[in-house]
């Protein structure tokens, strides 16, 4: 174990995997810290954190590095509608992580999806409302359109869902599930006020099967980074739709906070350790993202901006 004062506070190595981690998740056990970045400066501010680079606890090879940062920062201090969501992904990218593990606390709208059970989204439903920064490429020089119809890296998720079984409940009658299907969904609402009893029912006939307040714009980012990205949704209370129960309190929500912290402890330590043994091939190839931004570059060359230019080149040095 390291003395916290000794650890340096930059890293030149590589690394492989970035977390961000969400509500009541500020750092993972199974980590051991080699680094910890101040706050990075980035063309689009600087990030919720310091940046935490670890190896796997117990790893003397040191050769499987991850990059941690807490999205509402280190004390909780950033709203989900204020959070440096471009500055977070832009540094995870820069730092040339190969995907991006991300954890959330989230509402469940299924009665079947309990509270304290994990859930692998593949789709998203947007109902922020336009206030966050949301793209790389939306000013006026480079527009680019990236395709979204697909937010989430299956590959990903299909790599996770195979660890479903370290998820447990401190009640030993119980159990958690780890649920994952290719339209299972998740609504992105503005905050931070919670749903109203009718928004919650209508976000049910929408297909809604969980909520939060932080997968958008996230999710965008990672694409136009052309990182591979998964979010595992921790299930914390059944939102507001029942109307034979209390709509949800951020009691309900911490209520569940410790069970699903141990558990996304144990899913990623599970994570970590499999991939530091043998890098998925989705982190190797890049999940078919690499160069698709090239692509969805509408704007002429010649009228391309110079200093927008300047910015991306923060996060695709290769591309001009
Ligand atoms: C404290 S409940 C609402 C809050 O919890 C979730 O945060 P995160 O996604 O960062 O885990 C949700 O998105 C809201 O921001
Ligand atoms: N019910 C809910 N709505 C939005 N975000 C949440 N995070 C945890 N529970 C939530």
């Amino acid at each position: 174990m390291t003395d916290a004062s000794e650890i340096p506070n930059f890293f030149d190595g590589t690394v492989d995997l970035g977390i961000i981690g969400g509500t009541g998740l500020y750092h993972l056990e199974c980590l051991e810290a080699i680094a910890v970045i101040p706050a990075m400066v980035t063309p689009w501010g600087t990030t919720s954190s310091p940046i935490t680079i670890s190896k796997v606890v117990g790893d003397s090879q040191q050769h499987f590095h991850v990059a941690f940062i807490s999205r509402h920062g280190l004390h909780h201090q950033y709203s989900p509608s204020t959070v440096p969501f471009r500055a977070n992904m832009a540094a995870l990218k820069h730092l040339k992580c190969k995907a991006v593990l991300s954890f959330s606390a989230v509402g469940s709208l299924q009665q079947h999806i309990k509270p304290r059970d994990f859930v692998l989204p593949q789709q998203i439903i947007d109902r922020t409302k336009g206030i966050r920064e949301s793209s790389y490429f939306n000013g006026v020089g480079l527009v680019g359109h990236v395709g979204f119809g697909k937010p989430f890296s299956e590959s990903f998720a299909k790599y996770i869902s195979q660890f479903g079984s370290v998820l447990k409940h401190a009640d030993p009658k119980e159990s958690c599930s780890l649920h994952f299907g290719k339209d299972t969904t998740v609504v992105c609402m503005e905050g931070p006020q919670f749903s109203t009893r009718a928004e919650s029912k209508m976000y049910r006939m929408l297909g809604g099967d969980v909520i939060n307040m932080s997968v958008l714009p996230e999710a965008k980012l990672a694409r136009e980074c052309e990182l591979p990205y998964q979010m595992v949704c921790m299930s914390t209370d059944y939102d507001a739709w029942r109307d034979e129960a209390e709509p949800v309190t951020v009691e309900t929500v911490i209520a569940n906070l410790h069970n699903n912290g141990a558990n996304a402890n144990a899913l990623a330590s599970t994570i970590i350790t499999n991939m530091a043994n043998e890098l998925p091939e989705f982190m190797l190839t890049g999940d078919g993202l690499q160069g698709s931004i090239k692509m969805s570059i509408s704007t002429k060359p010649h009228a391309m901006s110079k200093e927008t230019i300047a910015k991306l080149e923060y996060l695709l040095p290769d591309y001009w």
